[in-house]
């Protein structure tokens, strides 16, 4: 039976990692004649106005968000701000509650899509409207911290202890944290936002939406998706990885120039995402074990902390030796573009879970070194579960040498790395799976019809 046409409103949380995802979902649903009208900071609206590929369906709608203490001023998402103050965005954006209000009441949209704020729901039952939490974070980074089954004691808090331990019934015993890693996750019970924690937030948010929607698929990560689904007893809606067509954009002249004078499947392409801020020592270690692997590299990184500029970060002497087969530019370039390029044989990711879908379709080969608790689940995901790529090894407090990353670059780029041949061949089936054009269209057809069924509840 034909499904009438949609009209929902999406408020992600304002970070390029969920605004991007959710544009790709709108697009997709635009390009099925449903209406989308997408809520965003202003200057957002600039920077996502060319990934907007239905205009005439899609319109954007720009939102101020408010100053408060401690955000910076004119700051208005996450990407501009170091991840400490990103609790402040939280604490901004709950204050937009009667801008959003307004704006959905005129609207009139038969959906709300939203993650991080909670709230929505309650605006629902005032104005009537559906709602599904749509997490763009895997299901693995949601079942191991934020189900009911990790409800915190009355002071709050789980303690390191505690978080080493998955919660009762989690089903993967590969995808989880290592000795010292509990404290990636620590963040969950603290403040985010005012006078409320990040776990209850993102929990209420899925307790009381008429949906949860993940952006994953079955094939990667069914076993977790049912039981967030039971742990909320809500309709579990997933939308498959929601990546777009490569852009005809053509590749930024000065990167294309540079990938096009090597081999192809030479070069090494390094980006963290729109958020990770490195420490300088850091930074430094990371480009002298790309200097340390004598291949090619292309680095796209924010400058570390205390830096305004990359160049006042880089070591001594470094831009005279790798000059001609080594660039560090200090902000973003187009990853997709990059990685599809010919050049490009391997991705240092910070596995982020947008990062994460790319590179699976890529034909590269994977070395991650995660930051954010997410990501490190994120990396077990590929790394161990799959077997897709291979993780740099760590201390104890997650600092990775020079010669730490520049062997994990070199396990997967040696000729005959037998790692190297045994990642790359269960990548290429995982891509061969995730690439097949009939993958994502029964994805975003199946939730389709889910919505409908919804919207008639
Ligand atoms: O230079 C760059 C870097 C990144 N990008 C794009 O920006 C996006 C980054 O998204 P990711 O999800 O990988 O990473 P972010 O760190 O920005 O995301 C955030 O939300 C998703 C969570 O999983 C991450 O932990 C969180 O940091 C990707 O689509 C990537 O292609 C660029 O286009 N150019
Ligand atoms: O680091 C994380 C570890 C983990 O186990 C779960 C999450 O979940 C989320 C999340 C965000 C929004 C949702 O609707 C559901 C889950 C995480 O989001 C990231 O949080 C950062 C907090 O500072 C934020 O800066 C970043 O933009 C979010 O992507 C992280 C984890």
């Amino acid at each position: 039976m034909a499904q009438s046409k949609l009209h929902i409103a999406m408020f992600p949380w304002f970070a390029f990692g969920h605004m991007t995802p959710f544009l790709h979902l709108s697009n997709e649903l635009a390009q099925r004649g449903h209406q989308i009208s997408f809520l965003l900071p202003k200057k957002a609206q600039i920077q996502l106005q060319n990934a907007n590929l239905h205009p005439n369906l899609i319109t954007f709608y720009a939102l101020s968000v408010p100053h408060v203490e401690g955000l910076p001023p004119g700051a208005d998402t996450a990407s501009e701000i170091p991840i400490f103050l990103t609790s402040r965005l939280a604490a901004a954006m709950d204050l937009m509650r009667d801008q959003v209000k307004d704006k959905i009441h005129q609207l009139k949209p038969d959906f709300v899509f939203y993650d991080s704020a909670h709230w929505i729901p309650e605006l629902a039952s005032e104005i009537g409207f559906k709602t599904v939490c749509y997490n763009v974070v895997s299901a693995a980074s949601i079942a191991i911290a934020l189900v009911p089954a990790r409800k915190p004691g009355k002071d709050r808090s789980v303690s390191d202890e505690e978080l080493m331990e998955p919660p009762a019934g989690y089903p993967s015993s590969s995808v989880v944290l290592r000795k010292h890693e509990a404290r990636s996750l620590s963040f969950i019970f603290t403040e985010f936002g005012d006078g409320i924690t990040f776990y209850e937030r993102v929990t209420t948010a899925m307790r009381n939406c008429d949906a949860v929607s993940i952006r994953t698929c079955r094939e990667l990560e069914g076993p977790l998706c049912d039981y967030i689904g039971n742990q909320y007893g809500k309709p579990m809606l997933l939308t498959g990885p929601v990546l777009p067509e490569p852009t005809k954009a053509p590749l930024e002249h000065r990167w294309a120039e540079f990938l096009n004078s090597f081999e192809p499947g030479t070069v090494v392409f390094c980006a963290f995402g729109s958020q990770i801020i490195l420490e300088k020592k850091q930074f430094q270690e990371l480009v002298l074990g790309l200097e340390l692997t004598c291949l090619p590299f292309l680095v796209a990184l924010k400058p570390p902390f205390g830096c305004t500029t990359i160049e006042d970060a880089l070591p001594e002497g470094f831009e005279e030796r790798i000059r001609g087969r080594g660039i560090v530019h200090g902000g973003m370039v187009q990853q997709p573009l990059i990685l599809n390029h010919t050049s490009i044989g391997c991705f240092v990711s910070h596995c982020g879970f947008g990062s994460m879908w790319e590179s699976l379709m890529s034909a590269c080969q994977i070395v991650l070194v995660p930051h954010l608790g997410d990501q490190i689940l994120n990396t077990r995901l590929l790394a161990e579960e799959l077997k897709t790529a291979v993780e740099v090894e760590r201390d104890e407090n997650g600092w990775f040498t020079k010669e730490d990353l520049c062997k994990g670059i070199k396990s997967v780029m040696d000729k005959d790395s037998k790692i190297g041949c045994w990642v790359k061949e269960n990548h290429a089936k995982w891509k061969e799976t995730l690439t097949d054009p009939s993958f994502m269209k029964n994805y975003i057809e199946n939730f389709l019809s889910n919505l409908d069924e919804i919207r008639k509840n």
